[in-house]
This record gives structure tokens, sequence and C-alpha cells, in this order.
């Protein structure tokens, strides 16, 4: 038949979100030995796949990336300390521990491997006042308060913790705009509203959030593009996308924000060639924004083609925090 004649659906193009380029894209990330991005990415490798794991389950199409490999590869990352590094033989960090459970639990074999070890290295990054750490090196972030609770979370092991010291680091990381910032006195950023809602939703502690207050400042992520950035003055960036509405999400504020106007900004920044999302129209794709992307289209509600619902918190298809027992943050 000749070219003109199939369909934009033949052509795996659904109301302009052009699956069937992404998912090329997403099997393709593997493949690029011969750029310089795949060798300067190498120490966040762990996290690149779970990105492209969310992306592809979103889209249902999940089996199109060789499970047995991933599954094989992700164990090679784990060292000695119970951690889990962003590449094999990297030292370990909260931030490619989590990505590693993560692809584990959407795997489902979260069993294969040694959650008490996993739990021990968790525990070692917390100090006495309750504060958590990325790694042995110290550095404190609000990232690593959620980090810590959520790994806890996937092994029902969150009474092991000071979660009065967590929820405390997060309460007095608020400030008086209702946002979060990375450490108490840290200027509100949209992505540092995710980490610390997450905890508290984990916690059951979202009483502490101003919630009105928060969402506002949310909602006024919107620019006139459609788009959402991370901090007033910044530019909109797709995966903002993600950090607003998912925090939105969990507020029960979705509808504060032009869901349509959002999706367009989204597909504007696709990159219809080659496949993949970019931060904003015109600029380089990569498989972070492509995931975050996917993940904003599935929170506003983007209705062209049959997009997975994502887990606000903990960033996985609902079905599969659902069979990990994870859902119980919804009652709270
Ligand atoms: C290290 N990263 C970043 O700093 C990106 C860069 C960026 C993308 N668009 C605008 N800037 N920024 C970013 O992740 O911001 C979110 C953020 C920043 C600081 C603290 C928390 C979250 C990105 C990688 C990256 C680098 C450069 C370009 C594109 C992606 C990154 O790995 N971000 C991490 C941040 C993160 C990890 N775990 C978290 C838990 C909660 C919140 C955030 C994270 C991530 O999203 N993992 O799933
Ligand atoms: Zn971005």
């Amino acid at each position: 038949m000749s070219d003109e004649a199939t369909t934009d659906e033949e052509k795996g193009i659904f109301g302009g979100l052009f699956v069937n380029k992404h998912v090329e894209y997403i099997k393709s990330l593997d493949k690029r030995h011969d750029e310089i991005e795949y060798w300067m990415t190498e120490h966040l490798r762990i996290s690149g796949i779970y990105w492209g794991l969310v992306a592809l389950h979103l889209l249902g199409r999940e089996n199109e990336l060789d499970r047995d490999k991933i599954i094989k590869y992700v164990k090679s990352c784990q060292n000695t300390d119970g951690g889990f590094g962003g590449h094999t033989g990297h030292d370990s960090h909260l931030l490619y521990t989590m990505s590693a459970i993560q692809i584990l639990v959407m795997y489902n074999v979260l069993d294969q491997i040694n959650g008490d070890k996993i739990i021990a290295f968790v525990k070692s990054l917390q100090d006495e006042s309750g504060e958590v750490s990325g790694d042995c090196w110290g550095e404190k972030d609000t990232r690593f308060a959620f980090i810590s609770v959520a790994i806890l979370s996937f092994f029902h092991a969150v009474d092991q913790f000071n979660m009065d010291g967590v929820i405390e680091y997060v309460r007095r990381s608020m400030n008086y705009d209702g946002g979060f910032g990375s450490q108490p006195g840290g200027e509100s950023h949209s992505a540092q509203v995710y980490t610390c809602l997450a905890a508290l939703a984990i916690a059951g502690r979202l009483d502490i959030v101003d919630r009105d207050r928060l969402s506002g400042w949310l909602a006024e992520r919107q620019l006139k593009s459609g788009g959402l950035n991370g901090r007033p003055q910044k530019l909109e960036d797709a995966c903002y996308s993600w950090w607003v509405l998912s925090s939105l999400k969990i507020l029960g504020r979705v509808h504060w924000v032009d869901r349509q106007r959002l999706c367009a900004f989204i597909l504007s920044a696709q990159d219809t060639e080659d496949g993949g999302i970019a931060d904003r129209p015109g600029d380089i794709a990569d498989v972070y924004h492509t995931c975050f992307g996917i993940c904003g289209l599935s929170l506003a509600g983007f209705d062209k083609y049959p997009l997975d619902e994502i887990d606000p918190v903990y960033c996985m298809p609902v079905r599969i925090a659902e069979r990990a027992g994870l859902r119980s943050w919804m009652n709270n």
C-alpha cells in the first residue's frame, strides 16, 4: 500500500503522541556506544534504565526491553554495604539504590535481593537528629529524606526508622509560600515540594501541609506556553510536568492547572523524527524528559492514548504500586 494511505494510528501516532517513535528511541539508548553522552552518563546508568522502563510501562510496551538482562545488570550494581551505585563498581548512593529497587519492584523480583542489607544501608545514613544523607559523604537534602522512607516502605520496614526525626526535618524545610526547599531555609522548588509531600504522604503526615497555599504556589508554575517551571521566574520544562503535577495529585488539586494546555506543551517538546521528549521545544531529547513528560501526560489525563495511571508518590504504575502493597498512603 502507498505510504500516504497509512493513518496516524498505523504510524503509531495518537492525538499527537508519537508512541512508536518514543519506544524505538528508548530501545536504541543502550546501543549508542558511539555517542559521548552514553559514556558521560555512565554514573547514572541505573536511573536511565529506570526512566526508560517507567516510560515503556505507561505506554503499555514494557516487554520491549530485555527483562533478564536488566535484572542481572541491576544486581551487578549492588555493593557489599547493601547499597547500589549508578553503574557496576560505582559507590553506593541513595539515588541509585532507589532506582535499583524501583526497577526490581516493577519486575516483581524484589525477593531476589537481600532486603536486610539494604535496610541496614539506609539506616546507616540517618543521624541522631533524624536527618538523612545521600551517601557516606554526608550531603543532606530533603530528597534523601523521601528516598530513605520510600525504600524502607518497599520492605515494609518504616518502623525501623526515626520517622519523627525525618518528618521534623521536612517540616523545618517548609517555607512561608507553602513550598519546600532542599533543607531548612532553602528556597521553594517544585522538585523538593514533590520529595517532601511524598515523604509526608508515606508517613501519614500530610496534615503538616498548608494545602491551598501550596497548591496555589504550584498552580502558579504554569506559564502562558502551558508548560510548568520549577520556581518563579524560571523557564518551563517538560520534567516539571511530573514534579508539579505529582505534588498537586497528592494534594487532590490537579484541576488547579490547565491540563489541556500542559499536554499541548509536552507534545510540543517531542522529537517527532528520532523519538524522545526534550525539556522544551527545539532542545535535544533525553530519556529523563521522555519519562517525566509521559508521566505528566498520564497525570494530566491525556486521553488520546491509553496511558497507564502513575502513582504520584512512588513514580511507578498504580497497578504495580498496588501489587507491592504501597497504596496505603492514599488513606492517610
Ligand atoms: C541530576 N539530575 C538533575 O539535576 C536534573 C537536571 C534537570 C533536568 N531538567 C532541569 N534540570 N534536575 C532534577 O532532577 O531536578 C529535580 C531535582 C533537583 C534537585 C533535587 C530534587 C529533584 C537528573 C538527571 C539529569 C541531569 C541532567 C539533565 C537531565 C537529567 C536526575 O538524576 N534527577 C534525579 C533527581 C532525583 C532523584 N531522586 C529523587 C527523588 C525525589 C526528587 C528528585 C529526585 C531524578 O529525577 N531521579 O529519578
Ligand atoms: Zn527538566
